[in-house]
């Protein structure tokens, strides 16, 4: 099948280096995190921990649950219950011609083998619903270790497990996100959806679990009122583009003053999306915050998603109005005029 796009397709992640260095980076981090979480001094910018043994590293057991949890998630994936992909393409970006680039962001849009999509089906089942069990395995830990589990894995278990049946409840909005549309299969979205989410997005349970935390009922209710209102930020501001694009007469959004663009598409310029240009980026990290703060203030480790988070919206917010500006062209400009800030009000 012919690219959609030539070679000459704007680089992204800082080109074919940028890929290089990221395809060592983020492994090692990852390695770092969940070493550093269960040390000590759980120090998120201390030396890097020393590797334990081979013999830890490398378990059969750990290697047959994943594949069959793998399988059981293939064979529920298969189930006629879900939502179709588009149409296999070369992704628009992920075809420089430079083999590590695109091995970094992917070559196909969406691989698939018959109706089994691979992006589509690792976007948001195995990791994302991994992510799940392993914080309740942490939460069950805690509670053969202390007796019960604290207030503060509940917590952090019962936010997260909202995140994940959320998006679960909403699967079918995942397929106009920039990573179905746009990105390919590749190293990014593969080791992201696989490893990355499950183990990296646990890391507040895994810390508890090593670090316990003292809560009271105060505090809880303070972060409980935070999670409640960054929901409310995404989960308003996704479902209302989403019905937007689905039925601009929705009686839901019919009212909202728009922009016509020449493709006949239109842009909102009121509600959610006349505050900021991407509310539901600034709902995300009001949860992300609210994920954190039950691990206290004494270190700083359970406070990275919060700060990786801010740094890939930041950049992805940026990637997204690169692709705008292209699709709309006048229509968008006329949008940041009125809508001048891009996740959070008066601020940036
Ligand atoms: N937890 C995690 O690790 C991550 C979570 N996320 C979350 O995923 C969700 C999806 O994010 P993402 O795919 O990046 O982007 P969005 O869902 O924000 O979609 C951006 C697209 O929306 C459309 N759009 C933008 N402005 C308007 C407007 N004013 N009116 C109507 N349509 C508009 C445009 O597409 P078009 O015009 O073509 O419809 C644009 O390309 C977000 O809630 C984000 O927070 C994202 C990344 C990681
Ligand atoms: C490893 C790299 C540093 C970056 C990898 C990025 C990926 C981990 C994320 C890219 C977009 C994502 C989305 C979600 C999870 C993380 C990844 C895959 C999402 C499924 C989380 C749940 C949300 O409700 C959502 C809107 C469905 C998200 C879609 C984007």
């Amino acid at each position: 099948m012919a690219p959609t796009q030539g070679p000459r397709a704007p680089l992204e992640f800082g080109g074919p280096l940028g890929a290089a260095a990221l395809l060592l980076l983020l492994p090692a981090t990852m390695f770092h995190l969940l070493l550093a979480a269960r040390s000590g001094p759980a120090r998120l910018l201390g030396p890097p921990a020393s590797l334990p043994g081979l013999e830890v590293l490398w378990s059969p057991r750990a290697l047959l649950l994943w594949l069959a949890w793998l399988g059981l998630q293939a064979a529920l994936y298969l189930l006629p219950a879900r939502k179709v992909a588009p149409v296999s393409a070369l992704a628009p970006g992920g075809n420089s011609g430079n083999p590590i680039y695109d091995f970094f962001l992917g070559r196909e849009l969406n691989p698939r083998i018959c109706f089994f999509d691979f992006k589509y089906f690792c976007e948001l089942r195995p990791g994302l619903i991994g992510w799940v069990l392993i914080n309740l395995a942490l939460l069950m830990k805690e509670a053969e270790l202390r007796g019960s589990p604290s207030l503060a894995m509940w917590l952090v278990n019962g936010f997260q497990l909202l995140y994940v049946g959320d998006a679960l409840w909403h699967e079918e909005a995942v397929l106009t996100t920039m990573d179905i549309t746009h990105d390919g299969f590749g190293f990014m979205l593969a080791f992201g959806d696989m490893a990355w989410v499950p183990f990296t997005y646990s890391l507040q349970a895994q810390f508890l679990l090593h670090h316990p935390q003292p809560l009271g009922l105060p505090m809880a209710s303070v972060i409980c009122l935070i999670n409640a209102t960054g929901y409310y930020i995404f989960r308003g501001a996704n479902s209302q583009k989403n019905t937007f694009r689905k039925n601009p007469s929705d009686p839901r959004v019919a009212g909202l003053e728009t922009i016509s663009t020449a493709t006949g598409r239109k842009l909102l310029v009121s509600g959610w999306w006349g505050m900021v240009r991407h509310p539901n980026y600034l709902g995300d990290l009001i949860m992300a915050l609210a994920w954190s703060l039950p691990c206290g203030v004494s270190h700083l480790l359970p406070y990275f998603y919060l700060l990786y988070f801010t740094a890939l919206l930041v950049h992805r917010e940026a990637r997204d109005e690169r692709q705008c500006l292209q699709k709309y062209g006048l229509a968008w400009q006329e949008y940041c005029r009125r809508v001048p800030y891009r996740i959070m009000p008066y601020i940036y």
